[in-house]
């Protein structure tokens, strides 16, 4: 019986900009987004009965239509009438509602494992635009790599890996809603945009010190207005000499890039003080 790996890796916002809200009630962002090598792992096989099955060690995440990997299979089925079933084993490592676009790394996931193991044909564009179907975030998670997101997330240009570095991710015992995050946002009261420019030329550079420098995201006005903690662990990290620090996403975590390994335990010991949930991580390249 063929079985299918796939690894859905996390991503992190190194820029969010949010432009304006849109009819459809969706944002208009830009943002630059890259992998790192915190993943759950998919296993797919197929089913001789015509069922999608998903089971996870994970207890608290749906395991039904709910769930977007289960929802990339339906979505396959529909579209191209396949008569075939599968079973998804999905190693859960992501935190969830976290800002590290777990649900949708692990739909991107299972649209590129489903198209090996149905032998479906499908290219990374075609990929993509479903992926766009079943979330923002999920054409990047299905391209990969480093990207320049526009329109509500699904228009992407790749970009050049950033320069490598150490990720120290720090979550907060507290799960934040994307929705409400957004739906709380105004755009006119951002005070001053972060400059995408800045952070491509940073990139195009090669430039570690710059990319720290160009770091933005005008969602953590909302989040840290109503978790505290966030803003705690930020000061924290910062105090404790990461080089950059910024809220992933619409949060809770945040993420610390660190260029020399030696800052490592000294961060890594100071943030485990009084957050449970820390990870020390690399850019994917
Ligand atoms: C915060 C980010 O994760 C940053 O990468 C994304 O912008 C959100 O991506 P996502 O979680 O895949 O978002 P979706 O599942 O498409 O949408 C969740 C909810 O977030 C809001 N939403 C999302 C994306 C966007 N550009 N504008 C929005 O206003 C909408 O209210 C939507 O109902
Ligand atoms: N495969 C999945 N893994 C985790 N959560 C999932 C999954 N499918 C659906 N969900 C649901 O989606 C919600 C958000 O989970 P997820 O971990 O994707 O958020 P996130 O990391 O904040 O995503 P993003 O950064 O894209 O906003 C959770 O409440 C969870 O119940």
């Amino acid at each position: 019986m063929t079985k299918i790996y796939e690894k859905a890796p996390a991503k992190i916002n190194l820029v969010l900009d949010v432009l304006r809200k849109r009819e459809d009630g969706y944002h208009e962002v830009e943002m630059v987004m890259t992998m790192v090598d915190l993943a759950d792992r998919l296993t797919l096989e197929e089913l001789q009965r015509d069922q999608i099955v998903l089971a996870s060690q994970a207890g608290f995440i749906p395991l039904d239509e709910k769930n977007l990997a289960f929802q990339a299979a339906k979505l396959l089925k529909q579209r191209y009438g396949v008569k075939k079933g599968v079973y998804i084993y999905l190693d859960k490592q992501i935190p969830v509602a976290a800002g590290l676009a777990g649900g949708s790394s692990d739909a991107a996931a299972a649209l590129r494992g489903l198209n090996r193991l149905w032998d479906l044909n499908l290219g990374v564009p075609e990929l993509e635009a479903l992926g766009a179907e079943l979330g923002s975030d999920v054409p990047f998670c299905v391209r990969g790599g480093t990207a320049l997101a526009t329109g509500r997330g699904e228009r992407l240009e790749s970009l050049e890996s950033p320069p490598q570095c150490w990720v120290v991710l720090a979550k907060p015992p507290i799960n934040v809603s994307t929705a409400d995050v957004y739906g709380r946002f105004r755009a006119s009261e951002v005070g001053v945009h972060p400059s995408v420019p800045d952070m491509l030329a940073a990139l195009r550079e090669g430039s570690f010190d710059r990319m720290c420098g160009a770091l933005g995201n005008v969602l953590e006005k909302v989040t840290l207005a109503h978790y505290p903690e966030v803003r705690q662990i930020k000061e924290v990290m910062t105090r404790l000499g990461a080089d950059g620090v910024l809220m992933s996403g619409s949060g809770p975590t945040v993420f610390g890039l660190v260029s020399k390994e030696s800052k490592l335990a000294r961060i890594y010991n100071g943030l485990r003080g009084f957050c449970k949930e820390v990870y020390v991580v690399r850019m994917l390249t």
